[in-house]
């Protein structure tokens, strides 16, 4: 059992099985976007790792900027986009692949989708490390999903409970007391 604050989690996806799926996800994202010079846009804070991960993976021509967005407050999504930080290169005619760390009620996907499609970009595909289909509240075609996970809150690997617990190497899953 690991405490993060008032939590207390358990160890759901070890750090090996996380590196499988990214080396999985990098193949494909190598394969398909090998003569597009796509663009990877991470979104932080969440993702960082996940980012850092796929990008030493990729062997492609390729970039990276950085969008920072925020949701959450404690273990619920206020449903209120804060963009931190916004877009800040143009993306017209380019192939944008969106890299999350998780997609949870798909309300920051949703968001970020409207945001990117006024830009005209080539296209725009998503990769997430974590997804859970149960809370999904609005529909997106997800492109690459690491793994799908029960609707429960978890933490590790750069996802955080009110900014703690970033730095696990593994994904650990809440637990009810
Ligand atoms: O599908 P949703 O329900 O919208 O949740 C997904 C978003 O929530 C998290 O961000 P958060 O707001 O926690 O900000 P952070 O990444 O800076 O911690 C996560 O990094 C995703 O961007
Ligand atoms: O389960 C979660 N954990 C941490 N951050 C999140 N953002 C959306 N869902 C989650």
């Amino acid at each position: 059992m690991v405490e993060v604050l008032d939590l207390k989690f358990k160890e759901l996806i070890t750090s090996e099985e996380i590196q499988a799926r990214v080396d999985d996800i990098s193949d494909k994202l190598n394969e398909r976007f090998a003569d597009k010079k796509p663009i990877f846009l991470g979104i932080l804070n969440g993702s960082f790792l996940f980012i850092a991960d796929i990008f030493k993976k990729l062997s492609i021509p390729c970039e990276v900027s950085f969008l920072k967005i925020h949701s959450y407050q404690n273990t619920e999504s206020t449903g209120k986009m804060k963009e931190l930080i916004g877009l800040n290169q143009p993306i017209e005619g380019r192939h944008v692949v969106i890299l999350e760390d998780i997609v949870d009620t798909g309300r920051t996907l949703d968001f970020l989708m409207k945001t990117l499609e006024i830009h005209n970009p080539a296209s725009i595909s998503v990769a997430t490390l974590l997804h859970k289909p149960e809370a999904m509240q609005v529909p997106i075609k997800l492109d690459y999903v690491g793994f799908e996970i029960q609707n429960q809150f978890v933490v590790g690997y750069g996802l955080d409970y009110n900014g703690y617990g970033r730095n696990s190497s593994s994904i650990l899953i809440k637990v009810d007391d």
